[in-house]
């Protein structure tokens, strides 16, 4: 694990770390700006869905599930323990997942979307996140939706329409923890799964069961009641961040049948740090202006801990002559919606974010992530 001191003459350090979560950890006890620069280019595929697995029952062999994997998605191979996630989830066998951030845990998931007919379930905390996903998969000819409180009754509507038919094209449905709390939904899941619809139900974030985490959400602990009511579908279990008493409890809580465990490495030689003290700087605005400017057109998130510090800084940013918003949960669904499709058309070139933008979409492409200790 990588140490931070202090340096008494140095204004600046630069280090490698093999955990983003240490960055994350450092903005809550220090007066830092942590600087990361993250190089991860997706490749973009526009096939349309063909499934491999035609039969039902059908488990796939590992050729056909490379197949998906570069059909789909134009990746050589798979990673890590991916391969082991996704024919574990595939034979029926619940799984917990700890993959590093970035690491490709959502390809544990959806790849078995593709590799058989009927749904997967993801359960996301972040609408933005659902929203980002779902826009990448639509890209791809991937058949995904996410049901939220932002969407018009409209567009939820149809969703809904979509699950009721008896042969629904959708592949990926994305939905919040609250939602599976209602029982609406939940009766709604149960037809779908008499329906012999629902393939898997994949758990985003599992280590916001855990109250010993630090991004506890009470709703996560409702989860369990869907191995009740639905207790012959797979589940599968994915964070980034659990330590062992965490991980018994996202197995317990969501009740996991003699889960396939699968830990991958840690070391993400793709992210570079760089720690600067604002004791140490003249101008904390002037700086973080300069950096974005020298950055060039990449865009960029500068993450902080409280929403007046966002509007605040997206202001002194925006006189610098630097194109950038606010995000944060004090903004209205719209406003928010907008500001995110402007990050990503790069009508805006910086967003000024709490932790409700997420901590995913950096993943997307070349871009600085600046973590503000104010
Ligand atoms: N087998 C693979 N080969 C190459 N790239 C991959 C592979 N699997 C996933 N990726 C890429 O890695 C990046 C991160 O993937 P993903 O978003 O699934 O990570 P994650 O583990 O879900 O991250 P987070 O913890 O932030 O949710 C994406 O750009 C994805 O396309």
């Amino acid at each position: 694990m990588c140490q931070l001191k202090k340096p008494v003459e140095r204004p600046k350090i630069a280090f490698r770390v093999c955990d983003l979560s240490l960055s994350l950890s450092l903005i809550s006890d220090s007066d830092l700006w942590i600087l990361s620069y993250i190089t991860v280019i997706m490749k973009k595929s526009l096939l349309p869905v063909q499934s491999v697995c035609s039969n039902e029952k059908q488990i796939c062999g590992k050729e056909a599930l490379v197949k998906l994997l570069r059909w789909h998605f134009g990746h050589a191979e798979f990673r890590g323990k991916q391969l082991d996630a996704i024919e574990a989830v595939l034979s029926g066998r619940d799984c917990f997942c700890l993959m590093p951030t970035g690491g490709g845990k959502s390809m544990c998931y959806q790849i078995p979307a593709l590799a058989k007919p009927g749904i997967v379930l993801v359960v996301s905390p972040l609408i933005a996140l659902m929203e980002n996903q779902v826009m990448a998969l639509k890209e791809k000819g991937i058949a995904a939706e996410f049901l939220s409180s932002t969407q018009t009754s409209h567009v939820r509507n149809k969703i809904h329409e979509e699950l009721d038919t008896g042969k629904p094209s959708l592949r990926l449905l994305y939905v919040t923890p609250e939602l599976i709390a209602t029982s609406g939904f939940m009766s709604k899941l149960t037809k779908i799964h008499a329906r012999g619809l629902l393939n898997l139900i994949a758990i985003d974030e599992a280590h916001c069961i855990s109250t010993w985490g630090h991004d506890f959400r009470p709703s996560y602990r409702k989860l369990q009641s869907l191995r009740n009511r639905l207790p012959d579908v797979p589940i599968l279990a994915l964070t980034a961040t659990a330590v062992p008493k965490v991980q018994k409890e996202v197995i317990e809580s969501l009740c996991l049948q003699n889960p396939l465990v699968l830990k991958s490495s840690f070391n993400r030689p793709n992210i570079y740090y760089e720690v600067r003290y604002k004791d140490l700087l003249d101008d904390t605005y002037a700086d973080l202006s300069n950096l974005l400017k020298l950055c060039g057109d990449v865009c960029a998130i500068v993450y902080c801990l409280e929403r007046t510090t966002c509007d605040d800084l997206s202001a002194h940013l925006s006189k610098d002559g630097i194109s950038c918003a606010a995000y944060h949960a004090g903004l209205n669904n719209k406003l928010r919606s907008s500001v995110l499709d402007d990050w990503i058309s790069s009508k805006i070139q910086v967003v000024v974010a709490t932790v409700a933008f997420g901590y995913d979409f950096f993943l997307n492409s070349t871009l600085w992530n600046l973590f503000s200790c104010t």
